[in-house]
């Protein structure tokens, strides 16, 4: 591997400008001048740890034609990712070491972002049985991640022994939370909105309600708890409670939750369907604070990649997701820095420490020091640029983000001293 020198970039977006050295994928010098056989000019950028996303559908195995973890690498590394949590729901589901280590497997081969599977808490998704948690944790795939996500695991004593069984693998339950008795056919977020367009409602309280068991039920087993995709501001409130009291629970809050409100719905447009619903104005807000605060620990995209023909159809029959790894960084700029919500710093924690953090990774998340890992994403503060989806590295094309002017670019993404994406291209 050449020596490289990256001219003229701010570190957590400090200072003035300055050079970083990297040999043998590590940072080996920070200063003004530096030289190295091969140069990358990134023209005042800032730097940050490369971004870590705890919930990404791959679709591979099962659903190829819509994403593969080839062409989700790639659109992880152009979103700046150097990480990514594959969820459990593929086809056959992640619920034993044979699909965990596939997906690992293909992920090295890619070699463009680090894949780490998340397992299915149980066996085919379907809440009643246990999967071997702990042949997926001694697999080479190293699972430390469960999730039954798309469907939540429900039965609270299933759930219970669920957090058993992680606490002693030193795992965690990422859980969807939606209590399925209160979301029977449900369309879109319960409020004024799906009334008016006659859509079955998701009522807040569904995820509340699973949030505040869980908490109480992660602290009874002293366990640790992850929630997925948090959505409303009583949820806000729930977590808030059980932190103040010291429940080890983590919370994840994806960029469509923090940008867009269910006032979208008005032409039935199934690129915004999505679980859990797009809420209120109001509860948009209160993520933003919420993420600010710390009671959110990070973003996570919940990037749920679907065919044309699961989306153009009438809403009902439109299965729910949209791609976000190729729009995140701009998201969080919009949201949480231009309000002032977030300096860099901030933008580092929530996008990349953190995450690091709850999945148990030790070489992400990492200062912008010498003799940390060159695995940096570098970000444009000053560019914006039109979504395309139909441009996206990923085969789906299905983001609410279409057309949209958004500000930040991601101008390289590194992972261990070597480019992943360079000026929008990968590699
Ligand atoms: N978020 C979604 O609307 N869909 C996800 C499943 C999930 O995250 O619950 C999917 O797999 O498509
Ligand atoms: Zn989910
Ligand atoms: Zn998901």
């Amino acid at each position: 591997m050449t020596s490289l020198v990256i001219k003229g970039v701010r570190p957590y977006g400090e200072g003035d400008p300055v050079d970083i050295r990297v040999e043998h994928g590590v940072i080996a010098e920070i200063g003004a001048g530096l030289s190295a056989q091969e140069t990358f000019d990134a023209r005042g950028a800032v730097a940050l740890p490369g971004f870590v996303d705890l919930h990404t559908h791959l679709r591979e195995p099962g659903r190829e034609d819509t994403e593969t973890v080839e062409t989700g690498s790639r659109a992880a590394a152009l979103g700046g990712y150097t990480a990514v949590f594959a969820m459990a729901n593929t086809d056959p589901v992640a619920d034993n070491a044979v699909v965990v280590e596939h997906v690992w497997r293909r992920g090295r081969e890619v070699g463009l972002v680090d894949v780490h599977p998340i397992g299915a808490v149980t066996v085919g998704l379907n809440g009643e049985k246990l999967a071997e948690l702990g042949t997926m944790a001694a697999s080479q795939a190293g699972v430390r991640v469960f999730s039954d996500d798309g469907m939540c695991v429900a039965d609270p004593l299933i759930m219970r022994r669920a957090l058993e069984y992680t606490k002693a693998l030193d795992a965690v339950i990422a859980q969807h939370a939606e209590e399925p008795r209160l979301t029977v056919g449900a369309q879109a977020h319960e409020g004024e909105t799906a009334a008016r367009l006659g859509l079955a409602g998701w009522p807040s309280v569904a995820e509340e309600a699973i949030v505040a068991r869980d908490c109480l039920l992660a602290r009874h087993v002293g366990a640790r708890l992850h929630v997925c995709h948090v959505s409303t501001a009583g949820t806000v409130d729930v977590l808030r409670w059980a932190k103040e009291r010291g429940t080890e629970v983590t919370a994840e809050v994806t960029p469509h939750h923090l940008l867009l409100d269910d006032s979208r719905l008005g032409g039935y447009d199934p690129v915004n369907k999505v679980n859990p619903p797009l809420r209120e104005r109001t509860d948009a807000a209160a993520l933003r604070q919420a993420l600010a605060d710390g009671v959110v620990d990070c973003v996570a995209t919940d990037h749920a990649p679907h065919a044309a023909q699961d989306k153009d159809c009438e809403w009902s029959a439109a299965r729910p997701g949209m791609l976000g790894l190729q729009t995140a960084l701009s998201v969080v700029v919009r949201t949480m820095v231009e309000p002032g919500l977030l300096d860099w710093r901030g933008v580092a924690r929530v996008m990349s420490e953190r995450p690091a953090e709850i999945g148990g990774l030790v070489e992400h998340g990492r200062p912008i020091a010498v003799g940390e890992p060159a695995t940096l994403a570098l970000v444009d503060p000053d560019a914006t640029w039109t979504v395309r989806g139909a441009d996206f590295a990923s085969i789906a094309a299905n983001t609410p983000f279409e057309g949209m002017e958004l500000p930040g670019q991601v101008v390289a993404t590194l992972l261990r001293g070597r480019f992943t994406a360079r000026d929008g291209k990968v590699g």
